[in-house]
């Protein structure tokens, strides 16, 4: 991007560079990482004038749980790379914010102590599907136990990563951090353990075995999202898992509103992937992304300013998205509608 986001700039100089580069950085060349981002601003929002938005109103709902404001943390693995109390201060920084907590099956705490922290404040646990199913529905039945509102069931994992940043293609976290979720197996067993034989007729197992909702994270396609819908998902995280995976696929931003069509109601849909202001948050919801997911932006604020500091880029990107919301004219994220997006003229740098 042409300028440097400032809160980014003070992240790299609190963190060391190899905790750095692993969150900042994506898969091949980046191409998709850059994209990302840009996508949103290749976007323009075409305001309402001379409409009554006294009455503001940014609650929501995501799967029946209550919010404060239509954004969430996106599952990020490893909080203690940036802060000694890892993801119980992202945790409370979103509980604080009255934005949904999404917490990584790679988290250095356990799904029950983040929801300690949370003291009743609404989480959801991420996780794969391993190939020792059993170890799967153990790790479901505790996210579940510990009060887990949904299961967030990620499906982008179908081959091995390579991270350009790393002479091996990986980042290998220093030793000392723990991994409790999958303590049975460890980091590595965990990662190498996915199971690339899952498809669509898998996602049911999650709510068999727990009777929670799931949320389907990482679809890219409309007919793909239709599929998780019919089996059963109450969400849809549309997202290409901030281009660390693989590089090459379409930005977010390009084939939301094709998903949004495609699912027709019949399941939420969220979204995430370079989304940094609160014009960006607006252009998802009118595109029909019923919340906004960040991963980055709360890491940095955690790295730079401490616990404070991410309770403050969610309160600060909620009252945006607020601001930005009532110059379309919306009152409600609900009200913002997709005639309110247009394509950016003239076409966006960077
Ligand atoms: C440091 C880091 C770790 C991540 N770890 C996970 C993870 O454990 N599970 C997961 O489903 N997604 C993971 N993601 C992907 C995020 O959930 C999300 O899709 C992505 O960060 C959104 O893009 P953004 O960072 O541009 O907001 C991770 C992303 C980052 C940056
Ligand atoms: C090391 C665990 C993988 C976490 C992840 O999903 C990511 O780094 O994007």
């Amino acid at each position: 991007m042409l300028t440097p986001d400032p809160l980014e700039s003070a992240a790299r100089e609190a963190l060391s560079p190899e905790s750095f580069a692993y969150i900042a950085g994506g898969s091949g060349d980046e191409v998709t990482l850059r994209a990302n981002t840009a996508a949103w601003r290749a976007y323009a929002l075409r305001p309402h004038v001379l409409r009554d938005v006294v009455e503001t109103d940014l609650t929501t709902t995501v799967v029946g749980t209550p919010l404060a404001a239509p954004i969430g943390i996106a599952p990020t693995a490893m909080h203690k790379l940036v802060h000694q109390d890892g993801e119980l201060a992202t945790a409370r920084a979103a509980a604080a914010a009255g934005a949904l907590m999404t917490v990584s099956m790679f988290a250095n705490h356990s799904y029950a102590d983040v929801a300690e922290a949370m003291d009743g404040a609404p989480f959801w646990a991420q996780m794969y599907l391993l190939r020792d199913h059993g170890l799967t529905r153990e790790l479901a039945v505790r996210a579940k136990e510990a009060g887990a509102r949904a299961l967030v069931v990620c499906v982008d994992g179908a081959a091995v990563p390579r991270r350009s940043r790393f002479a091996g293609g990986a980042f290998v976290p220093p030793k000392g951090l723990a991994f409790p979720n999958v303590r049975e197996i460890g980091l590595t067993k965990a990662i190498t353990g996915l199971d690339r034989a899952m498809t669509f007729d898998d996602l049911t197992l999650f709510p068999e075995w727990t009777g929670l909702p799931i949320v389907v994270k990482g679809v890219q396609r409309g007919d793909d999202a239709a599929r998780c819908a019919a089996a059963g998902a109450a969400g849809i995280v549309v997202s290409n898992h901030g281009a660390r995976q693989f590089d090459g696929c379409t930005p977010t931003a390009a084939v939301l509103g094709e998903i949004v069509d495609a699912v027709a109601g019949n399941a939420e849909v969220y979204v995430d992937g370079g989304i940094r202001s609160g014009s960006d948050g607006v252009k998802a919801l009118a595109l029909g992304a019923r919340a906004v997911f960040a991963g980055r932006p709360p890491l940095w604020a955690l790295a730079a300013h401490g616990e404070a500091g991410a309770t403050a880029w969610l309160h600060d990107f909620a009252e945006d998205i607020a601001r930005v919301l009532a110059f379309c004219g919306c009152r409600t994220p609900g009200e913002a509608t997709r005639d309110l997006v247009a394509r950016a003229w003239p076409p966006p740098h960077g």
